[in-house]
């Protein structure tokens, strides 16, 4: 069923939807057939990774900081991590040699049934530091085989903002669980809904889902909550956001669901604006852990970051002149709307420069086509909205060039974390225009973001930052560790690091449906 989103105006502290915005609409628009094609079968597609890059091992060097009582020490080793044999055996098979940071310190914090608040870095190996745990855990526990069943109560929920993201943590949960009783499931929408149900009814230990298509499927009464022991949300901070905040409450208040005191609540994201850990912290057990790698927010340090001005119309120009100097190397290229998005990869194919675009307004068939083409690379160059920003793991994307800089400096962490994964380097260079509405909301935090990952900050850049208007304290000094746990702010400590950002404190992020269609 094509769920129908309408702009949305919710308060994201009271959750409420504002007077007089209309409501939403499930069930409109033309009926949805697309049954997406299964998932790889054979073992050597289904471990296909790629490798680490030459920066894995500097990974360690990155300072961590734990917070909340009684936290269990940190796992040196995979050999530390207690997983099962089969489960160890598919970790190695994926290529997985040594435990990133954040792996270090979620796996023993997730296994002693501690609630989690994590943030590292893109690319950094977030979706392991939950799956894993979840998996040991559920093996340990004598899970027993889904049967065949028009009600599925799943022992794990995890949510994430877009149809691609999530059908990525399925195809790792997949991975991570070969040749063990566990199912994962996913299901998002865009695809016809019967063929979620099916998917379902086959048995269903993890549902990985998009928040619409699980609200679906739990009020058709296809889905029992009670035995939900794990709530996941990745890119937590996005969900809960404005754009998808109500769908969040609606899933806790769901018939069934376990209250938080009986579940184990995990949140994942590179990004954790003050704000919304505030309100993160209503759907946590009070003595959550917060483990932050490096900067909450902070870019990833294998990007070389680079700000060209260009002014709206010399734009075209300046990308195609990139573009041609990249030659054949995997591009992101991401633009503020969908009609930009394919008119510009129109412009790029007319100059010889094989592109592909994926947004909201694509026909989910479509959206997965341009995926696939970019992957293969077939399209070396795909033209992307704020719908492909957030964890989408690409093997070899070289360069993310911004076309329009995005109005939030958290949505440019993200976009630009598309490449530079899993210690590998990647470029990304963003077009600022002086005149830009967006460029004003973020050009304080941009200078921050490239200041603390030791890049070039152009002067032109400082300049417009110091004149910008705003009231976000602005500082070009580089934090040496940059908080944190909003618990600790907010009791005083920390408060130097937390002055920045372009995203903290003031902001609310706007309605993802505004512009599209995600879930
Ligand atoms: N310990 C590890 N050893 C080798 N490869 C790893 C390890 N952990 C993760 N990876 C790989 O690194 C890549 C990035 O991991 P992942 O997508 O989980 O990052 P992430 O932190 O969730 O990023 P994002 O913030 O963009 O969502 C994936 O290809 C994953 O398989």
């Amino acid at each position: 069923m094509a769920r129908v989103r309408i702009k949305r105006a919710l308060s994201a502290t009271s959750g409420t939807r504002a007077i007089g915005s209309p409501p939403l609409l499930y069930g409109m628009g033309p009926k949805v057939t697309y049954v997406p094609p299964p998932p790889p079968d054979a073992e050597d597609e289904i471990f296909r990774h790629y490798q680490t890059g030459i920066n894995f091992d500097k990974y360690d060097e990155i300072l961590v900081d734990v917070s909340g009582t009684n936290a269990p020490p940190a796992i040196l080793s995979f050999e530390d991590a207690d997983l099962s044999e089969t489960l160890t055996k598919n970790v190695y098979k994926a290529g997985y040699v040594k435990l990133t940071p954040i792996q270090k310190h979620s796996i023993p914090i997730v296994m002693a049934g501690r609630d989690l608040m994590a943030c590292a870095q893109t690319g950094s190996g977030k979706t392991a530091a939950f799956l894993l745990p979840i998996l040991a855990h559920m093996m340990k526990s004598g899970i027993a085989a889904s049967q065949f069943k028009e009600i599925q109560e799943p022992e794990a929920i995890i949510v994430a903002p877009t149809r691609e993201l999530i059908n990525q943590i399925y195809l790792d949960a997949r991975k991570f669980s070969y040749g063990t009783v566990v199912r994962p499931v996913v299901i998002y929408g865009g695809t016809q809904t019967s063929h979620s149900l099916r998917q379902i009814f086959q048995g269903c230990n993890i549902l990985c889902a998009t928040p619409g298509r699980l609200l679906d499927v739990i009020n058709k009464e296809k889905i029992g909550l009670s035995k939900v022991k794990y709530l996941v949300l990745d890119e937590a901070d996005r969900m809960l956001d404005m754009g998808f905040m109500e769908d969040v409450r609606k899933l806790l208040s769901s018939p069934g669901m376990p209250t938080k005191e009986e579940r184990q609540t995990l949140m994942f994201s590179a990004t954790f604006p003050a704000p919304i850990q505030s309100l993160a912290r209503e759907i946590l057990k009070p003595d959550y852990i917060f483990v932050v790698v490096g900067q909450v927010g902070g870019a990833c340090s294998d990007v070389e970051q680079q700000i060209i001005e260009v002014d709206e119309y010399g734009k075209r120009d300046k990308l195609l002149e990139i573009l041609q100097s990249i030659g054949h190397e995997r591009t992101m290229v991401f633009v503020k709307t969908k009609k930009k998005a394919d008119f510009i990869a129109t412009v790029l194919c007319q100059e010889k420069l094989p592109s592909t675009s994926i947004h909201g307004d694509r026909e989910q068939r479509e959206r997965e086509k341009a995926l696939h083409d970019f992957r293969s690379g077939q399209c070396p160059v795909i033209v992307a909205t704020s719908v492909a920003a957030r964890g989408l793991d690409i093997e070899n994307v070289q360069h993310v060039i911004n076309f329009d800089i995005p109005g939030d400096i958290d949505e440019y962490v993200h976009r630009i974390g598309r490449t530079g994964r899993c210690g590998n380097t990647g470029k990304a260079i963003s077009f600022f225009d002086r005149k830009g509405d967006d460029e004003q909301k973020v050009v304080r935090g941009l200078v921050k973001i490239l200041t603390d990952a030791h890049q070039e900050v152009p002067a032109w850049l400082e300049e417009i930052a110091f004149s910008a208007h705003g009231t976000q304290s602005y500082s070009s000094h580089p934090s040496k560790f940059a908080s944190v746990d909003d618990r600790k702010a907010s009791r005083g400590g920390f408060q130097e690091d937390n002055s920045y950002s372009g995203s903290s404190f003031t902001k609310a992020p706007a309605p993802a449906e505004e512009e599209e269609d995600w879930g």
